[in-house]
């Protein structure tokens, strides 16, 4: 029988499908309707819980201390709900490029505040769960909740919805963009006129940080250009990983395999439910 303390638990990757930004508000913050989705192409968490107060995440994330990782603080917030003194060491299998736009910092922080929720019997609702997501970062309620959504507001507003499945080749540019950055430039574009998931839904979608990352990171922009002749290609989020949407997966594979060696990508397969309630929900039949 497996235990606990065996299971792989998924922090899977995110696309932005499109991502369009209505404006700014006073704070700062950009007003933006986008659409999310998962890939099963993730990185995979152990949780090996004990009684030592700490926390411990083996191996060290490169240039991330301790106390900045997502990981540690999702895990020091989820703690503060509990009077016991809980602990527990980490195991990460770190898969998805950082800084790639493809929420891997917010995956690794939802998975966690799912995860020890259950193996700290916490016992926190979905919501309340969301609500400590949110203060990690704007990404993080939607890995917690762990369903498609298109998003508004700051990204907080998320309405459930059923993409249709696809396949994905995604591209990883050689480069780090920083959202903070992004957002902060005054050449980005932030316009677009807000629409009704109805009209939405019809499509006409794009990614308004598209062009000015394209402009500043070069890398991004030629990697749109190699797989734009296979496929219409977008950026997730605020990049700098860039994407393709196939039918089957052996078109997907079909330009993966043409792609030349200073290029790194994957093919993956877009998911409505994330892998991380998958997994939870195989966790909890054990226990029945
Ligand atoms: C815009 C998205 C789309 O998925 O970009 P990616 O990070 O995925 O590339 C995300 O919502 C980002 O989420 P996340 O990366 O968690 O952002 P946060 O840590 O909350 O914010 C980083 C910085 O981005 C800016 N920011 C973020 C979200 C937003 N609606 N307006 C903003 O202006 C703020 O300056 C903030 O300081
Ligand atoms: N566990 C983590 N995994 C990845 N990045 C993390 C983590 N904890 C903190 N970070 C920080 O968050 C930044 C954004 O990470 P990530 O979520 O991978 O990118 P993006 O938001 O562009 O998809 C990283 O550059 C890193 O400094």
């Amino acid at each position: 029988m497996s235990t606990p303390e065996s299971i792989n638990w998924p922090a899977p990757a995110k696309l932005n499908l499109f991502l369009h930004i209505n404006g700014r508000r006073d704070d700062g913050y950009h007003e933006l309707q986008t659409l999310f989705i998962f890939l099963d192409h993730c990185d995979w968490l152990r949780f090996h819980i004990n009684n030592s107060n700490q926390i411990d995440i083996r191996p060290d994330l490169a240039d991330v201390p301790l106390e900045q990782n997502l990981i540690y603080r999702a895990a020091m917030l989820l703690k503060q709900h509990s009077s016991q003194p809980l602990g527990v060491t980490i195991e990460l299998d770190k898969r998805l490029p950082m800084g790639g736009g493809i929420g891997g910092g917010s995956s690794d922080a939802a998975t966690t505040l799912v995860a020890l929720n259950h193996l700290w019997e916490i016992n926190l609702s979905v919501d309340e769960l969301a609500e400590l997501g949110r203060q990690l970062g704007a990404d993080v309620p939607v890995f917690v909740r762990g369903h498609a959504a298109f998003a508004e507001g700051v990204g907080e507003r998320l309405q459930p919805v059923e993409a249709p499945q696809k396949w994905y080749l995604v591209l990883v540019p050689e480069c780090h963009v920083s959202t903070a950055e992004i957002f902060r430039h005054q050449d980005l574009k932030r316009d677009t006129p807000k629409q009704s998931w109805n009209e939405l839904a019809q499509g006409n979608w794009h990614n308004d940080c598209e062009p000015l990352v394209k402009k500043n990171y070069p890398e991004v922009e030629k990697a749109l250009r190699w797989l734009i002749e296979y496929a219409p290609s977008r950026m997730t989020g605020t990049g700098a990983c860039v994407f393709a949407e196939f039918e089957h997966e052996h078109e997907a594979r079909e330009v993966l395999a043409r792609m030349p060696t200073w290029l790194q990508g994957f093919v993956a397969r877009g998911e409505n439910v994330s892998p991380l309630y998958v997994t939870l929900q195989q966790v909890y039949a054990r226990n029945d």
